[in-house]
């Protein structure tokens, strides 16, 4: 069954203090969620223990923002799936723009790290999703089925999740329209080997848009960075009106 999926993804922002004062306004939210909704915290890597430890009996759930395929070795600045599950990470971002962008990521190494996420039982959430040039050359569909293709190459779909992020709406304000954001996804949802994988929307969610996005039928969740950094504005997306 498609599981509703509300990921925040704060990027590198928040120092350890910063990211507990946080979860102390932001938990009474989280438990007035309904039930059905996953709740998913994509914090930087020094944030992780202590929120860890600052989460037993909650339902939000820990997610990384990277992860290596190797388990351990000469990688400097990378962090492996065992480091990340002994702290009780769940989930890791994979394939962000950002990465791809900044830091060489390609559909080879999204490849690998899928993998190894798989591998170390971490839930990925992949990151696809096509530029403004992109889109202006009728490339929308081409691209995102593309980088699906070789990413997800021996790779589980029933441990999967899938973010679709035009990556002119991120940060920028300029969402994406909803019924748009609902087309691209039901086309990816098409291309899929399991229809039931979670698929989330993410580019300038807000909590003025939040409702609207979700009464999509295809959009089964919600990738939010700036929106997630408050626990006034991150407590109203997870408390979407359904
Ligand atoms: O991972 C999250 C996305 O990059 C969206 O970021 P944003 O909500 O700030 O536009």
């Amino acid at each position: 069954m498609r599981k509703i999926i509300l990921a925040g993804n704060w990027k590198m922002y928040k120092t350890q203090a910063e990211a507990l004062e946080f979860l102390e306004g932001f938990k009474p939210n989280a438990e007035d969620a309904p039930e059905n909704r996953e709740v998913v915290l994509c914090v930087p890597f020094t944030a992780l223990s202590d929120l860890s430890k600052n989460l037993h009996g909650s339902r939000i759930r820990l997610g990384a923002q990277n992860i290596h395929w190797e388990e351990a070795g000469a990688y400097t600045g990378e962090i492996s799936g065992p480091m990340l599950t002994e702290i009780g990470v769940r989930y890791v971002i994979i394939g962000h723009s950002e990465r791809r962008q900044y830091f060489g990521e390609t559909d080879e190494t999204v490849n690998l790290r899928l993998k190894a996420a798989q591998k170390y039982g971490l839930i990925p959430i992949l990151c696809v999703g096509e530029t403004k040039e992109q889109r202006a050359a009728n490339e929308t569909e081409s691209h995102i089925l593309g980088q699906l293709e070789k990413d997800l190459v021996d790779i589980d779909q029933t441990q999967l999740v899938i973010a679709y992020e035009p990556i002119w709406a991120i940060g920028t304000g300029e969402t994406c329209e909803p019924d748009e954001a609902n087309r691209v996804i039901g086309l990816i949802r098409s291309k899929l080997d399991n229809k039931e994988v979670t698929i989330q929307y993410g580019g300038s969610v807000k909590p003025d848009n939040i409702d609207e996005l979700m009464a999509q039928p295809e959009i089964d969740g919600v990738l939010v960075g700036g929106a997630s950094l408050t626990p006034d504005s991150w407590g109203k997306i997870v408390n979407y009106r359904a």
